[in-house]
């Protein structure tokens, strides 16, 4: 039997909590997702305190889970509510509580542009864009940077084929990793793998504007910041803080994914930050066999919902395996010569074309 969130839920029920009761009954289970052999998940935990308890719980329900027939890899992150512990977070000091900043979004001195990189529902491919499009744009001339601020899932690191630790000669002063002509860092990088992420609020707030305004980006004509999914404090930390030169909002073409795209919109107008245009992911799918193109998903969705929004659609960028290997392997599709690196071409030319890049 193919390994669905049915399964997983059901092993999670069964891992139980110190004050009695278990994982899904006492509602500490968010953002579950299963793609393919993958599990991931957050503990949400009430209080710092608690998530301390809960650490063993964890270790059980990772244990359970590897067990499960399907399953190949398993990612928890313990998140809790309420004021940040007073220990020290990851080194290098990222994730400190933020220092008030007079006065609205400001300026990231010789970064020309920012465009966050949005989706509204997780897994329609906003990383995947992101580095693509950062590649595209550098072999295009341009000078990009990559900030993945997807603090519950980074994924650039593996995706840009990088993993060492970022150094700080100083201390104070992050030094960026440069992969494939793009300048970047990502947060994944300053945590030790499988580590507990335990911040909210104010401790996100901290470590997004570190990342922000301590790694030494150099000049730059873009950084393209990698969003985590949905409409939470990251999003409004970023938007009310930094000046953002617009939004590219990506979806896939289906109803489901394009009614959360439309709250990620709804959001950015609201926090006023301007959305440069909508991306339709996994538009069409091409068989790597017998090159048959199939539109999966509906293809055509993203573009009809641009229109009825008044918003430039800039594109459509097809489902095809190797764009997920190339992903996997640490190489973007973009950096490549196959002929799928060309729509993330013609994206970039777009937006450099627009002014946007
Ligand atoms: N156009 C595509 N063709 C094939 N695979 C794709 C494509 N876009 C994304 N993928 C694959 O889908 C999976 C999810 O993509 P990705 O991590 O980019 O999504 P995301 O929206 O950033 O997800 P998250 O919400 O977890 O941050 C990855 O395995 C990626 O390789």
């Amino acid at each position: 039997m193919a390994l669905d969130r049915e399964a997983v839920t059901r092993v999670l029920a069964g891992v139980p909590l110190p004050g009695g009761g278990d994982l899904v009954g006492r509602d500490l289970i968010r953002a579950l997702s299963v793609e393919g052999g993958a599990v991931r998940f957050v503990i949400e935990a009430a209080t710092p305190d608690e998530a301390r308890t809960l650490g063993p719980v964890q270790a059980e329900a990772e244990a359970r889970l590897k067990a499960l027939p399907g399953v190949t890899s398993v990612q928890v992150v313990m998140t809790a509510h309420g004021p940040a512990p007073k220990a020290a977070p990851p080194s290098l000091k990222i994730g400190q509580h933020p220092t008030p900043q007079q006065g609205g979004p400001q300026r990231i001195s010789g970064i020309d542009r920012i465009i966050a990189i949005a989706s509204g529902k997780g897994g329609v491919g906003k990383s995947t864009v992101a580095s693509n499009l950062a590649v595209a744009l550098a072999r295009e001339g341009r000078r990009v940077g990559l900030l993945d601020a997807d603090i519950h899932g980074p994924s650039q690191p593996k995706m840009m084929g990088v993993n060492q630790r970022p150094a700080s000669p100083d201390g104070k002063t992050i030094e960026p990793l440069v992969a494939h002509g793009v300048t970047m860092m990502s947060i994944g990088l300053m945590l030790k793998e499988n580590e507990a992420v335990i911040w909210r609020g104010p401790m996100l707030m901290g470590a997004l504007q570190q990342l922000l305004g301590q790694v030494a980006w150099g000049k730059l004509d873009i950084l393209i910041i990698d969003l985590p999914p949905g409409t939470g404090d990251v999003q409004l930390t970023l938007a009310q803080r930094t000046q953002l030169t617009g939004a590219l909002v990506v979806s896939t073409p289906q109803d489901v994914a394009l009614l959360d795209a439309r709250k990620a919109l709804d959001m950015f107008s609201k926090l006023k930050t301007p959305v440069l245009g909508l991306i339709e992911n996994m538009s069409t799918f091409c068989c790597p066999n017998c090159g048959h193109v199939t539109p999966i998903f509906g293809h055509g969705g993203v573009a009809a919902e641009a229109r009825k929004l008044d918003l430039p659609f800039l594109g459509e960028l097809p489902l095809a395996l190797d764009v997920r290997v190339a992903g996997d392997s640490g190489t973007p599709i973009a950096a490549t010569d196959s002929p799928l690196a060309e729509p993330y071409r013609a994206l970039a030319r777009r937006l450099i074309a627009g002014g946007m890049a």
